[in-house]
């Protein structure tokens, strides 16, 4: 199969989909690579390293979508949408819920869309997601400190406050990967930290990861509410797989919260779970102040630490890659319903539950279009 690469043209995204190692690993399975020119430079990948490992350098973005499989990190730019055509493989993040446009233009084009979000292990974890959410749980925690300094907008105080000064007091709402990575790293600048969680299975879990070093509460609108007016620093952190995000914070929790204080919302992605986070940010202008409380809401968090997040995605998303080059995708969704579940757009249908809903379009389940291609 021909795997194509462009290069991410989202606001300061420095990662890219594949490394020369994801490279070497495809054409030593007999296929071939073709990387745009450059598209490796901010994870400090060059040409040069990609050719040594097999790949094809291309000039343009539209040679590298030319090919059978294009290999993203984040979803489709209107840009991007011309190089859409009948039977592409797209692989990459999409986040269909809060993208309509994106959606109908996967429709039209009848374009094989795989969601690294949605690909889904047995055990309902979800493989390709948990790198980047452990990235950005881990920045969340270290932005929100960030922007908590005065002159940064906030109101001047610190994580883990000193000796004789009080901490400040961090909420996490969801206590999956990346709250328990935001937890990790403020329970280790100092702060003071509660999560809530509608799971009680999961606080179970934190309460033995974390012991007495975090609170634990169950997610309810009353507990949010409550915890969100006394703290500094609050990280929505909630995901509901391929659905868009729950609108859990309500402008009157933000008109609560004490002025300066800082919401980070790494949910932002799937729509945000703030209702006053009703525009994404860019790395470039990170934050608006709303209500007096700075609010952060860039959708790809971890292109800020690109060598990282390039290395952490790729690690896990080559081997399905392989396997879908190997295989074909009806053969290698067929085979392994992890990556089934990863197919949120066939044949001119949404075939993602959660996404047909929220947009109010038909859904067609993925096994069955599938069948119909073997
Ligand atoms: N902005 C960015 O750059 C990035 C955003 N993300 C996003 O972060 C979000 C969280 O991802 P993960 O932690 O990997 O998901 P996860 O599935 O590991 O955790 C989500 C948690 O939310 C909990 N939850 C569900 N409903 C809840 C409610 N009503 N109240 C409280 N908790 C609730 C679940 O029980 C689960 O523990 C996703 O939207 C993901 O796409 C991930 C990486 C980068
Ligand atoms: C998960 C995601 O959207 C990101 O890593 O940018």
């Amino acid at each position: 199969m021909r795997i194509g690469v462009p290069r991410e043209i989202k606001n300061n995204e420095n990662r890219v989909a594949m490394t020369p190692a994801g490279v070497h690993h495809l054409v030593e399975a007999g296929h071939e690579v073709l990387i745009e020119t450059n598209a490796g430079i901010g994870s400090n990948f060059t040409d040069e390293q990609y050719q040594s490992a097999g790949a094809r350098i291309v000039p343009s973005a539209k040679e590298a979508w030319s090919a059978e499989m294009v290999m993203k990190v984040k979803e489709p730019l209107p840009e991007e949408y011309p190089f859409f055509h009948e039977g592409l493989i797209l692989f990459t993040y999409l986040h269909l819920a809060p993208e309509p446009e994106l959606t109908k233009a996967l429709l039209d084009n009848k374009v094989v869309g795989i969601a690294y979000e949605t690909v889904q292990l047995p055990n309902r974890s979800l493989p390709l997601l948990t790198p980047m959410s452990e990235v950005a749980g881990r920045m969340a925690a270290q932005v929100g400190g960030q922007f908590l300094e005065k002159i940064n907008g906030g109101k001047g105080i610190l994580l883990g406050g000193i000796p004789g000064v009080k901490r400040a007091k961090v909420t996490i709402v969801g206590g999956g990967i990346v709250g328990t990575n935001a937890a990790k790293i403020a329970v280790g600048l100092g702060a003071d930290v509660t999560i809530l969680d509608l799971n009680p299975e999961r606080l179970r879990q934190l309460d033995d990861i974390f012991g007495n070093s975090i609170n634990t509460l169950i997610s309810n609108p009353f507990n949010i509410a409550q915890e969100v007016k006394e703290s500094d620093l609050v990280i929505g952190a909630v995901l509901i797989p391929g659905a868009k995000a729950p609108r859990l914070v309500t402008e009157d929790m933000i008109k609560s919260m004490r002025e300066g204080s800082v919401i980070v919302d790494v949910a932002i992605d799937q729509g945000g779970i703030f209702e006053t986070t009703d525009r994404i940010t860019t790395h470039d202008d990170p934050t608006y102040v709303k209500h007096g409380v700075v609010h952060y809401a860039v959708a790809n968090m971890p292109g800020a630490v690109p060598r990282t997040s390039t290395i952490g995605l790729t690690n896990v998303t080559v081997p399905y890659a392989v396997n879908i080059a190997n295989k074909g995708y009806v053969k290698a969704c067929l085979d392994d319903p992890a990556l089934l579940k990863g197919v949120n757009t066939l044949d001119g249908y949404v075939t993602f539950k959660a996404v047909a809903e929220a947009h109010g379009v038909e859904y067609k389940d993925a096994e069955s279009l599938i069948k119909q291609h073997v």
